[in-house]
């Protein structure tokens, strides 16, 4: 193989599509991952589009998280739909970032998770754990012409890991540090840490869901400013509540907070009946909007120093905090992280104050564990997922 071929082989294209838990879009991501002499890869960023779903759409997903609405036809139809969607998406941001649909290697699409039960439930005699994200893969490389690897989640679950989180595979490769640790904190719908040790080796980094990241924000702000708003905006109304300490104690009793490692959660634990449970609560205790507001925000920051302190500090003592997901917009959200954190001697920092991007991060994770799925590498930490063992996760469809 003569140096060009070689540089050739390298580095290629690849388009990573996230749909996540809060049912805000489609994040689509063009990153060029090269590899590196030491065996490892970089990923640059050289394209990123959010796509927000029609209204319509999302509408239909939500009820699809509500197992007697979710009959298998509107699965089956909204399955085929949103591949159409996610083609779109790929297909904008290639041409977007100046490429063509040839000079893209694979597509590695998350979809959208509807139901995820990591727990295991017993059924004719077998031990069933299940995951259900759509989006169908066939339908984006029709579109596309490209390969596609689609559902990762399965492979894991089925050497007995939860099948999430699966992005610390990929802050691994590309955050790890030799003499920091480091927490990476997504606040998307859901909330997860990943712990990356100073110097550590793959086996050694550990991840898991804190609880809710935005989920209950948003839960309590769309039924509190019905048809006005679905996310609390910059942290507005919690800027102006205060925190009810009794809202606060009650509901920091949560009991997933105190679970057992490996965990992960979902809407099907702080969804639509956790909101109805909470706001009936607030209801007959006639605490005002703004401090309910204000304390689920609060609530949320302490899930994530409390876990920080439960799982992780005796074992590491971290530097630093990086904050990624749409919860690092929320200056409110990270001003109580910051009062949780720092006193701990933990740095809190948002991804953009190190220069990286928190929109399209779990989009560039997806291509990279794409990435790894082609060249059929395992992909998953079975540390992290609780996997018996490392496994090549993703369903390519040519
Ligand atoms: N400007 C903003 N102000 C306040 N909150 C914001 C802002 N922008 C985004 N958010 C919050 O971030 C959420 C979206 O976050 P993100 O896109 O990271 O979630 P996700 O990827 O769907 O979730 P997950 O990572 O759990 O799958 C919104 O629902 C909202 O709560
Ligand atoms: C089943 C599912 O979609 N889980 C999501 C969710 O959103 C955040 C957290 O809960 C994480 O476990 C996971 O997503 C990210 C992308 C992951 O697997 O790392």
């Amino acid at each position: 193989m003569n140096s060009e071929t070689c540089v050739m082989h390298s580095s290629r294209y690849v388009v990573g599509l996230m749909s996540g838990t809060s049912v805000d879009g489609i994040d689509a991501a063009v990153v060029r991952i090269t590899d590196e002499p030491d065996g490892g890869v970089s990923a640059e960023l050289i394209g990123f589009e959010n796509t927000p779903y029609p209204a319509a759409v999302r509408q239909e997903i939500f009820t699809l998280f509500d197992p007697l609405q979710a009959t298998v036809n509107k699965i089956g139809s909204m399955n085929v739909l949103l591949g159409e969607l996610y083609a779109e998406a790929a297909l904008s941001v290639i041409t977007s970032a100046g490429l063509s649909p040839v000079d893209i290697a694979v597509i590695g699409s998350h979809g959208q998770t509807i139901y995820h039960a990591p727990e295991s439930e017993q059924l004719h005699g077998y031990d069933i754990h299940y995951t259900v994200q759509i989006g169908e893969g066939s339908v984006i490389a029709a579109r596309t012409g490209i390969p596609c690897v689609s559902d990762f989640r399965p492979a894991d679950m089925a050497v007995g890991g939860q099948g999430a989180p699966l992005v610390p595979f990929t802050e691994y490769l590309l955050y790890r540090e030799a003499h920091r640790t480091l927490l990476l904190q997504n606040i998307g719908g859901i909330g997860n840490m990943t712990v990356i040790p100073a110097g550590c080796s793959q086996e050694q980094v550990y991840a898991f869901d804190t609880g809710p990241g935005n989920m209950i924000i948003d839960g309590v702000v769309e039924r509190l400013y019905p048809g006005q708003l679905t996310m609390d905006i910059g942290g507005a109304i919690a800027r102006q509540g205060t925190i009810h300490e009794g809202l606060l104690n009650l509901l920091m009793q949560e009991p997933y907070y105190s679970q057992p490692l490996p965990k992960s959660t979902g809407r099907e634990h702080f969804g639509s009946s956790y909101i109805d449970w909470l706001l009936d609560y607030t209801k007959d205790q006639s605490i005002k909007a703004e401090d309910v507001v204000a304390t689920v925000t609060k609530l949320t920051a302490w899930s994530i120093g409390d876990a920080y302190r439960r799982y992780v500090r005796d074992h590491h003592s971290a530097d630093a905090l990086l904050v990624g997901g749409g919860g690092s917009y929320n200056p409110v959200l990270v001003e109580f992280l910051r009062q949780e954190m720092e006193p701990m001697g933990v740095q809190v920092m948002t991804q953009e104050e190190v220069g990286y991007s928190s929109d399209a991060k779990e989009a560039v994770a997806f291509a990279l564990l794409a990435d790894h799925t082609l060249k059929r590498q395992p992909n998953n930490l079975p540390n992290v997922t609780g996997a018996n063992r490392p496994i090549i996760m993703g369903k390519i469809s040519y």
